[in-house]
């Protein structure tokens, strides 16, 4: 099968920093990939370099059209307009007619729990909600991949649970169709439910690549670095 996203020694550099070094990275199709890491190790440049935001400054990368994916970071950007419509706009912005999108709006509010506040300005939701009311906006498109940074590290543990239930839940797929996930998490919790492969990085470069349940395995995480270990040990403690 060929892989959905392919980057072949991809460099970032922006400005003075070399935001990745030398990624080479493979996803198929179906797959749950959890990129982890210390504070600015090129988790977000990776998202953005998939997403195609970023070309890379070195090597190649051949990412699905912008169509077929989705992204969502920590915070949503809502537009000043009511909930229906900030998902309405995406479909038309996509080129849905109007009335289509209308009601393909309601059905994926539907799907997000979101539909008796429809009518609600985005931005007059709470944390919670507006992260579900961007999901809702992704899964109307019935994006191939869906990108996601931090997605829920500004909720509290309530919103947070129903946020990562949800993306659970898209991850899934429909018509028998699982969805591409690739996010960013410094919640391990969250990477050990969601991901079935973990990307490790460490100063812009791919450290570790592999199955989940490798990636906690003490001495593998000794191996890979002692900072791998240590952050795996701060971030559980
Ligand atoms: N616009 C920019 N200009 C210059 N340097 C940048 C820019 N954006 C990010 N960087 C630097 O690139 C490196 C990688 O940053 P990136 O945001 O990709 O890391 P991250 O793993 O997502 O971090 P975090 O967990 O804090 O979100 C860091 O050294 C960061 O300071």
């Amino acid at each position: 099968m060929k892989p959905l996203f392919e980057l072949e020694r991809v460099g970032v550099v922006l400005g003075r920093v070399r935001a990745l070094q030398d990624v080479s990275l493979h996803i198929l199709a179906g797959e749950r990939v959890a990129l982890v890491g210390a504070n600015g190790s090129g988790k977000s440049s990776l998202l953005r370099v998939l997403n195609g935001l970023l070309p890379p400054s070195e090597g190649r990368a051949h990412v699905p059209p912008s169509h077929a994916q989705a992204m969502l970071f920590q915070r949503p950007f809502l537009l000043r307009t009511s909930a229906r419509n900030n998902v309405a706009l995406g479909l038309w912005l996509a080129g849905v007619p109007w009335r289509d999108a209308k009601v393909r709006a309601l059905d994926a509010l539907q799907r997000t729990g979101l539909a008796d506040l429809a009518q609600r300005r985005g931005r007059e939701l709470s944390g919670g909600q507006q992260q579900r009311l961007a999901l809702a906006r992704a899964w109307a498109r019935q994006p191939q991949a869906l990108l996601l940074d931090e997605p829920t590290a500004s909720l509290d543990p309530h919103a947070k649970r129903e946020v990562e239930a949800l993306i659970a839940e898209f991850a899934a797929g429909h018509a028998g169709q699982p969805m591409t996930l690739v996010f960013a998490s410094h919640n391990l919790g969250q990477v050990k439910r969601l991901a079935s492969r973990v990307v490790y990085l460490e100063r812009g470069r791919v450290l570790a690549d592999v199955p989940v349940a490798r990636f906690f395995d003490d001495a593998q995480l000794l191996r890979i670095s002692p900072q791998a270990h240590a952050f795996v040990r701060s971030e559980s403690a």
